[in-house]
This record gives C-alpha cells, sequence and structure tokens, in this order.
C-alpha cells in the first residue's frame, strides 16, 4: 500500500539559457588552482580527446585508466587548442594557449561541461537508476511508461539513447560528462520534460554525472561485478552510494529495501529517503500473487494487477518504477494502468511467444555465469512441471575463456535440453570455443546437449525439440542485432530468428 500524501516535484521553468562560450564564464564552475594565458576567450567545443582539439576547444586531460591523458597536451596544442585544463602544468607553454591547473580535471570537466550547455538537468525532471542489475530495465521502462502518459521524455541507457521515439546509438551505459550534457541539452531542446537515465558506478568514479542536478535516484540492488575496476566490493558499494550521497536535498532517494544493502545506501543522505519492497517495508509495497509464465500478478495500491514482466526480480523493478513515477507526482491509478500493459526493455527477460503450440521463448542478455544462473533459475521457478526448459547459448570469442565451461555446465544442469552455438566469435574459431565449453558439461548431462556451430540452426533446433506449451531460453545476445565474426558485424537478432523458426516450423 502507498501513502497518500506523497510529494510531488513540480516541473522546473524549462526556459533554455543560451550556451556560455565564455572561458571566463566556464571557469567560474570550476575551482581553479592556478591560471596562465587570456581568459576573455570565445570557446566553441569542449573535448577530453586530443584528437578532437581544435581552434575554440578546451582540451582536458584526464588521468585514464590506461593512459595518462596529460601526455596528449602537447598534441591538443598543435592542433590549435585554445585551451588546456591540467593537473600538472607542462614544463613549456605556449603562449598562443591558455593553460588552466585544476586539482581534478575530471571533475572541473563534468563542472564546465554542465555551465557549457546551460546546465539542461536543472530545467528537466532528471531522474538517475544505480545498481548492479535492473538499471535498464527500469530506465527504459521508466521513459515507456511517461512517453504512454503523455510526455516528452528522454532515455539514456546501456542499450540505447532515446529523445521519445528517436533512437541515438549509445556508447556506454552513462556517457562521458561533455556528452551527458550535449544529449541532456538536446533533450531539452526537443521539449522533454523528463529524462531516465542509467547511472553506472564506473560514471561516478569518473565524475560523469558530476554537477548534474537530479530530481530523484533509484537504488535498485547490489551483488558482486565490476571487481576488476573498483578492486573491492566496499570501494564498488562507496561508488554506488557517493551518487546518492550528492543526490540534492530537494531530490527523492528510492532505495531497495529488501536487497542487504538498500539500508546502507540512505545513510546520510540529503534527499528525501523512500523505500520500496515486498515483504512489506517502506512506502512502496507490493504482494507477490503468482509468478507465472505468462507474466507477475501483485497486489499493489490495494489492488490486485497482472503484468506482462516475468520473475520476481521483475517485481522489483516494477516496484522502482511504479515508486519512482508516483514521486514524480503521476497519478498512481494511472500508472498501474499503464504500467500492466508494458513489456520488458529489449533484450533483458523479453517474451517471445509462439502462436500455435504457446510455447514461450525468451531472450536474454545473460552472457555471464552469474546472470544465466539467475535467468535459468527464474525460470526454474516459475514453470509447471510438465514444461521443458530448452536454452540455446554460446560464448564470445577473444573475451574471457575461464567461462565457456560453466557456462555450458549451467544450460546442462538446469534446463532439460541444451544447444551450444556461437555467440560472437570474432576472431576465434567458433569450434575451438565449443570444445571449450563442452569441457564443462558434466558425464551425466551428455545425452541433453548438442553442439551446432550456426546460431540460427542452433535456434531453429531447439524450437523444433520443443512440445508445446515449452520454453526455450535464447541466451547471451539480448538486445544486440550482429553477429560479430572476423571483424565484421553481420545482422542477426535473436528475437527475430526465433520469431521465424516459430513461423517456419509451423509451432
Ligand atoms: C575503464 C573505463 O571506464 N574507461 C573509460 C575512460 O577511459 P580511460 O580512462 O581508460 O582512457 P584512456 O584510454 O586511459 O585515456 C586517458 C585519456 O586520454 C585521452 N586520450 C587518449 C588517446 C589520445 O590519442 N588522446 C587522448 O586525449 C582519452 O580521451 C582519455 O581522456 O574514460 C573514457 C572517456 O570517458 C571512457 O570512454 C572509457 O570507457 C571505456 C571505453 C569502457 O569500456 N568503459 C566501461 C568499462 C564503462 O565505463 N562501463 C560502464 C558500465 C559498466 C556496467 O555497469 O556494465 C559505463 O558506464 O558504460
Ligand atoms: N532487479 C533485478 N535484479 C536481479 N536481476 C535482474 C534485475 N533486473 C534485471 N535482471 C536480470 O539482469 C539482466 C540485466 O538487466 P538490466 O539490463 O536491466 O540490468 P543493468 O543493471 O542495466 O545491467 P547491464 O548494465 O549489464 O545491462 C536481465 O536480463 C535480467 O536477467
Amino acid at each position: 500500500m502507498v501513502r497518500l500524501d506523497t510529494v510531488h516535484y513540480p516541473l522546473p521553468n524549462r526556459c533554455l539559457k543560451p550556451t556560455l562560450k565564455n572561458l571566463q564564464q566556464l571557469l567560474a564552475a570550476a575551482t581553479v588552482l592556478d591560471q596562465r594565458g587570456p581568459t576573455n576567450l570565445t570557446i566553441t567545443a569542449l573535448t577530453l580527446d586530443s584528437r578532437q582539439a581544435g581552434p575554440g576547444t578546451v582540451f582536458f586531460a584526464l588521468r585514464g585508466t590506461a593512459t595518462d591523458g596529460h601526455q596528449f597536451i602537447a598534441k591538443a596544442v598543435e592542433q590549435g587548442a585554445a585551451v588546456v585544463v591540467c593537473e600538472e602544468l607542462p614544463a613549456e607553454l605556449n603562449p598562443a594557449t591558455s593553460y588552466v591547473q585544476v586539482a581534478d580535471s575530471a571533475e572541473a570537466m563534468a563542472w564546465m561541461a554542465a555551465e557549457f550547455y546551460g546546465h539542461p538537468s536543472k530545467k528537466m525532471q532528471l531522474v538517475g537508476i544505480t545498481g548492479t542489475n535492473g538499471k535498464t530495465t527500469c530506465a527504459t521502462m521508466l521513459h515507456k511508461l511517461f512517453r504512454e502518459l503523455g510526455y516528452h521524455c528522454g532515455l539514456l541507457s546501456t542499450v540505447q539513447n532515446q529523445i521519445d521515439e528517436q533512437v541515438i546509438p549509445s556508447t556506454h551505459t552513462t556517457p562521458d560528462a561533455i556528452r551527458l550534457n550535449e544529449l541532456l541539452a538536446d533533450m531539452l531542446r526537443a521539449g522533454c520534460t523528463h529524462v531516465f537515465m542509467e547511472v553506472s558506478s564506473h560514471a561516478v568514479v569518473q565524475h560523469r554525472v558530476t554537477g548534474l542536478h537530479f530530481t530523484g535516484g533509484v537504488f535498485t540492488n547490489l551483488s558482486h561485478d565490476h571487481l576488476d575496476y573498483h578492486g573491492t566490493f566496499d570501494n564498488y558499494l562507496k561508488a554506488k552510494k557517493k551518487f546518492f550521497d550528492d543526490l540534492p536535498k530537494s531530490a527523492f532517494a528510492l532505495s531497495n529495501a529488501d536487497d542487504k544493502r538498500g539500508a546502507v545506501m540512505q545513510q546520510n543522505v540529503k534527499g528525501r529517503r523512500e523505500q520500496y519492497s515486498l515483504r512489506g517495508h517502506g512506502e512502496f509495497r507490493a504482494r507477490l500473487l503468482e509468478n507465472a509464465v505468462h507474466g507477475l500478478h501483485l497486489e499493489l495500491e490495494g489492488r490486485e494487477v497482472q503484468f506482462r514482466l516475468i520473475g520476481v526480480f521483475n517485481a522489483y523493478n516494477l516496484l522502482a518504477i511504479y515508486g519512482t513515477a508516483v514521486l514524480l507526482g503521476e497519478d498512481p491509478t494511472e500508472v498501474l494502468t499503464v504500467l500492466s500493459g508494458l513489456t520488458s526493455a529489449p533484450g533483458r527477460f523479453e517474451p517471445v511467444v509462439s502462436g500455435k503450440a504457446r510455447i514461450t521463448g525468451i531472450v536474454d542478455y545473460a552472457h555471464t555465469p552469474d546472470a544465466l544462473e539467475n535467468v535459468l533459475q527464474t525460470l526454474a521457478d516459475i514453470r509447471q512441471p510438465s514444461q521443458q526448459i530448452i536454452t540455446v547459448v554460446g560464448c564470445g570469442g577473444n573475451r574471457d575463456g575461464a567461462k565457456r565451461p560453466e557456462m555450458a555446465r549451467l544450460a546442462a544442469v538446469l534446463s532439460e535440453r541444451a544447444v551450444l552455438t556461437s555467440d560472437n566469435p570474432r576472431f576465434e574459431d567458433p569450434n575451438d570455443i565449443l570444445a571449450q565449453m563442452q569441457t564443462g558439461v558434466p558425464v551425466t548431462a551428455l545425452g541433453k546437449v548438442l553442439t551446432i556451430a550456426d546460431r540460427r540452426e542452433a535456434i531453429k533446433t531447439a524450437v523444433a525439440l520443443a512440445q508445446p506449451g515449452d520454453i526455450v531460453l535464447v541466451a547471451g545476445k539480448g538486445h544486440e542485432t550482429y553477429q560479430e565474426i572476423k571483424g565484421v558485424k553481420n545482422d542477426f537478432d535473436d528475437k527475430q530468428v526465433l520469431t521465424e523458426m516459430f513461423e517456419l516450423l509451423g509451432k
């Protein structure tokens, strides 16, 4: 049940200020330690890449993870950069270039980028979603929901960025601060009142979201991930928490009360604390009535609502989405009505149901052992005893080889039948990858497993094996629309191939 006196976050004034292009104005946004050369300059662009530097541009020398951007200062100057922002001034200064020394170039870049683009985030309702899983699903579905509710809105996600229905390819879960502010300014110019974005832990550490004004933040959950980058789980948690800590007082900080880290995330935050739960905690609560292959049935707001999404983790995503929409001032009943009709994010536990045989196809991005186990466990929880699970899965080439036997083991053990196949073999021989996968299949499960290198044939075989009512899981590629072989990205869409096979085989 949800409290009725929910706070409403009023729509800010959306009048777009002209973009600031004078260096002095940009510098006022940062903390400058030292400065050489003129500051009364007209700035036409900002860049963090020396290769993009040119007359009129400010080049930011960032201390990167692989290389130190300071080594590219000379290159940027040679290309005509008007200004260099750096943490260490070069020994030799070019008289035609202005130099600005700051304590942290990435942080200065974020504040200056926000200023350069006229602080678009202050003129819209910006909601950031963080957590190990569920970011794409929540951000994408919030975008769909608010479109259905009649708003112009933006989306920044791993799968794609969007301005209303216009798709802008995405390179990162959260882009760098310059691109991010540029995209937000474009969204504002297109009339967007709401923007939903994923906030990755990398983005927090690298100051990609510093200087943004969030209306709210959402925390989904936290599990072991990205330790290659953060080093320890504690650092990973700190990165997520910093996003919540930096939220302004006016923002809501909506957290999953049932996650082990849900409460920690909210400790000492300035923003208003809100929680969602399936276990009776916080403001936004639901009760799970049914978790079946055809969708979730929840009691929410004292109402029983049927949703099209599958799996308990999606009940959490739905609560996060619902809570966010209500905190943004939307009518709870209207939100539930629209939400109940929405489908998942592309390639995130996306169902493709066959017409005749009512076979449930599931296309999911699971491409790690953890994710595959999670998906197969979810399917095991919701299926009827008569429903078989047939899994199609492969492992990428020229990437972590250690996961190959484990992915095959999980598919073999947690499904009735498994078809091992290719998933972006890149420059490796697909048969070598498959041979490594096969080593993980327990002897007792060998009879359940087929190996077919051609992914189309593998999907066809899985569909042919399926009996009416069965479940065919096609794992690994999700929203991807290509199969990468020897440097060429060939068109391939699991969802489309699955649909074709249902038709071709009359299922
Ligand atoms: C590990 C990581 O996060 N890297 C990001 C980081 O790059 P970096 O620090 O490694 O850059 P670098 O290659 O060491 O170069 C250092 C600096 O020199 C500059 N440079 C470099 C070469 C040159 O000729 N001239 C030049 O000026 C670079 O622009 C950079 O500023 O900063 C760059 C600019 O913002 C990012 O594009 C880059 O993302 C790389 C491509 C990446 O793959 N990042 C992933 C890990 C990532 O960020 N993922 C998260 C999602 C994670 C998840 O939840 O799944 C994301 O938000 O996308
Ligand atoms: N709330 C959740 N809890 C646990 N697992 C989830 C949750 N939401 C989605 N998943 C599972 O994790 C996968 C990734 O989901 P999603 O893309 O929404 O997460 P993400 O945080 O954006 O991760 P990534 O950045 O890797 O895409 C889904 O395909 C699904 O199998």
